[in-house]
């Protein structure tokens, strides 16, 4: 049998990506023990039984000790106490990576709290469900899908080659980017679809008795994907929108003005305008086909 990517690798917060690296981790034989640290007994005691790691507990001392790749899998906004809880643990030469929907604010966050003798490469899968917790995860998740990794200047090559092997070996396909970039590429595919969806949702829900059930009742006509996006995490959407707050207000501002212009063509009847515009979105949803990441 050949020698796993790594010795241990450590998954800071159970919940649905990080129990999907487990379990493909497990599968691909990436590393030689999956451990987690988690503050929840019962994530801890899920996962456990469902025998995606090998160790589980709140103590950071203990689960650190022999981590080669430490993986922070928390919403964007715990960061900052992630990062003071597990600095004085890690161990000389770990890599950290982390599966954050924002960069810039992990890095500002999460490095300060990291010794020098560790290497960083943030990270950010391009998959997901609307689904919370370690019960959610599954093996193939990542197959087939984009996963971002922002390394900063300066960062060995090394410890960044580690975590392209381990995201290749779980499927995935690697783009280098800078974070800021990252997060405006994030702001118009990711964050502002949700923000409109839980905009939606959240419009239909303030509708009077009589019109509510009649969203529910015909909600196939388009209402039901919306909310779909709208059932993801409370916390780990607002921790989103809080920490990339620049890119998302700016892409608010210009959906706002084509949505505008959408207004005044229905208004004016002009029908060119309308027909040509959803001419140009039907090429773009066929493109993503092509794509292979429908
Ligand atoms: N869901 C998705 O589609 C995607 C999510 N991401 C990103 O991945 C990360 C994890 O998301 P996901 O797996 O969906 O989330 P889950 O809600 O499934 O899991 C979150 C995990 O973080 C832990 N956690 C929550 N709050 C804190 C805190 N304050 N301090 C320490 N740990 C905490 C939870 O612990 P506990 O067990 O105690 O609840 C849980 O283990 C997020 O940063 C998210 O932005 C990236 C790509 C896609
Ligand atoms: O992290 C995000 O922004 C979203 C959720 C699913 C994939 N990307």
């Amino acid at each position: 049998m050949s020698t796993p990517l790594f010795g241990t690798i450590c998954l800071v917060g159970i919940g649905l990506i990080n129990s999907s690296i487990a379990r493909a981790a497990r599968l691909h034989g990436l590393a030689a023990r999956i451990v987690t640290l988690d503050a929840s007994e019962q994530a801890c005691e899920t996962a456990l039984r469902l025998g995606i790691v090998d160790a589980a507990g709140s103590d950071p001392a203990v689960l650190l000790a022999e981590a080669d790749l430490v993986m922070v899998g928390t919403p964007v906004g715990a960061m900052a106490a992630v990062g003071q809880a597990i600095g004085p643990h890690l161990k000389a030469g770990a890599i950290v990576s982390d599966v954050g929907s924002v960069k810039m604010a992990v890095v500002r966050d999460l490095l300060p709290h990291l010794p020098d003798t560790v290497h960083f490469v943030p990270g950010h899968p391009i998959a997901g469900t609307e689904h919370s917790g370690p019960e959610a995860g599954f093996a193939e998740l990542f197959q087939g899908r984009w996963c971002i990794l922002t390394p900063l200047p300066g960062t060995d090559p090394g410890a960044i080659d580690k975590v392209t092997q381990l995201w290749t070996a779980m499927g995935s396909m690697i783009e280098i980017m800078e974070p800021l970039h990252h997060d405006k590429v994030l702001a118009i595919t990711s964050h502002l679809p949700h923000l409109i969806a839980y905009t939606i949702v959240g419009t239909a829900s303030d509708l009077e008795g009589d019109l509510q059930q009649e969203v529910i009742k015909f909600s196939a006509s388009g209402f039901r994907d919306f909310t779909r996006i709208a059932a993801s995490d409370p916390i780990m959407w607002r921790d989103i929108f809080l920490n990339n707050k620049e890119a998302v207000l700016e892409i608010i501002q210009r959906f706002t003005e084509d949505l505008t212009a959408l207004q005044r063509a229905i208004r004016w009847g002009e029908a060119e305008t309308l027909e040509t515009h959803f001419r140009e979105t039907r090429a773009i949803r066929r493109a993503i086909i092509d794509a292979k990441q429908a």
